[in-house]
């Protein structure tokens, strides 16, 4: 009899990090249904409610990003580290897994760290074309780094590089609904023009505001409509200047769409900020999309996820500083030029990298087995 394979997978902080290790938690239990596959978590962050969502147990870690403004805050977070890594090695102990896997933000650095300190295997996939602090550091005790840019040799050991290209959750790309059953769950009517605004897992200041200044542009133009998804700190902001222009019967607002698949479904054009995971989403779907990378990030590094689609004219690029003017006006001629829609959804189609999911799973089963 096969002996049980049992997976820690570690991370989160944001969608970015979530949603990849979903898809490789799904893809492994696809090839060993038997495999058992615990997530570890930052207390308080987004993966506490979207891993239970998608049928995972997860235990989180008192964990806390540095306070880069204020050092002597920095006390309190050395204790939670501590205490972090205290709280991993008890759960390696107890779950006893042949592999942990780290897919970047705060909870992987003690598990993956611990993990390696208790001679269990580690594997890490790194979304970003550039590589995140966590991940350069756990690089040096991993056995495999999946990546999904060209050119991570300069952060990680080129012996331990596989490109594999992020994980996209599968459901997206099997059980997509219809486009009138999609817009008909928004509430929103089957042959007008969708537009689908969104600002990465947490929600984008500057798109929100474009679109808040456009707000008489979009009420004016009733032949397109948007959903519009606003993230959880501007949702209240929003409402209160969607009220104040009255009745807008061609917005369905919400603050994080659960059901993407459906979202993807309706719309004609995407509005997005530039995670690398939404990228590889749009990739794999074939989406038209403006992009307005978040210059707010490590790096600078959705700027260059932008441009390497920028460059091959499958995406359009708006700078986050023009936004405000040139947005709205930029989407709406897009999204009325059906010849512009379709070169934009026929180049993006070329740079998917379908079957990652698969591919990292296959890696880490191995790496099960060689410690079984
Ligand atoms: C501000 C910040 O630090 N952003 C980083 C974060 O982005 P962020 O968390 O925004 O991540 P991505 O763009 O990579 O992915 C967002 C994910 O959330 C999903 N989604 C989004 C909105 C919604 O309402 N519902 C929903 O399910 C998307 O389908 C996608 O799967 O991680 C990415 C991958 O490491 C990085 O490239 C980004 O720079």
């Amino acid at each position: 009899m096969e002996k049980e394979l049992r997976i820690i997978i570690s991370g989160g902080g944001t969608g970015g990090h979530i949603f990849p290790a979903v898809s490789i938690a799904n893809a492994i239990i696809e090839l060993r249904p038997d495999a058992k596959i615990l997530f570890v978590g930052a207390e308080g962050r987004m993966e506490m409610q979207r891993v239970p969502d998608a049928g995972y147990k997860i235990i989180g870690l008192p964990i806390a990003g540095f306070d880069r403004k204020h050092l002597w805050k920095n006390v309190a977070v050395l204790m939670k580290l501590v205490r972090s890594q205290w709280k991993a090695r008890r759960i390696i102990k107890n779950f006893r897994p042949q592999v942990a896997v780290g897919v970047g933000g705060y909870a992987s650095g003690p598990t993956l760290k611990t993990a390696g300190m208790m001679g269990v295997p580690t594997l890490i996939q790194e979304q970003n074309s550039y590589a995140g602090v966590t991940n350069k550091l756990l690089a040096q005790k991993a056995r495999k780094i999946c990546v999904a840019y060209e050119g991570m040799e300069k952060f990680f050991p080129a012996d331990k590089i596989i490109m594999t290209g992020n994980p996209v959750r599968q459901n997206l790309t099997k059980d997509m609904p219809s486009k009138d059953e999609a817009l008909r769950s928004f509430h929103l009517q089957s042959g007008k023009k969708t537009v689908l605004i969104l600002g990465g897992s947490l929600g984008a200041r500057t798109i929100n505001n474009s679109l808040i200044a456009g707000l008489s542009v979009i009420k004016a133009n009733s032949d397109v409509q948007f959903i519009w998804q606003t993230g959880k700190f501007y949702h209240s902001q929003v409402m209160e200047a969607i009220k104040a222009t009255e009745e807008q019967p061609n917005l369905f607002v919400t603050d994080f769409i659960k059901d993407m698949a459906a979202a993807y479904a309706a719309a004609d054009l995407v509005i997005s900020r530039a995670g690398a995971g939404s990228i590889s989403e749009f990739c794999l779907l074939n989406k038209p999309v403006v992009l307005v990378p978040s210059p707010n990030v490590a790096e600078d590094h959705q700027t260059k996820n932008a441009l390497a689609l920028v460059n091959k004219q499958a995406a359009i690029y708006v700078k986050d500083s023009e936004a405000e003017n040139t947005l709205l006006d930029i989407a709406l001629a897009t999204v009325s030029d059906d010849r512009k829609l379709k070169e934009l959804s026929e180049n993006i189609s070329k740079l998917a990298l379908p079957d990652s999911a698969r591919i990292i799973a296959q890696e880490v089963i191995k790496l099960a087995e060689e410690s079984l």
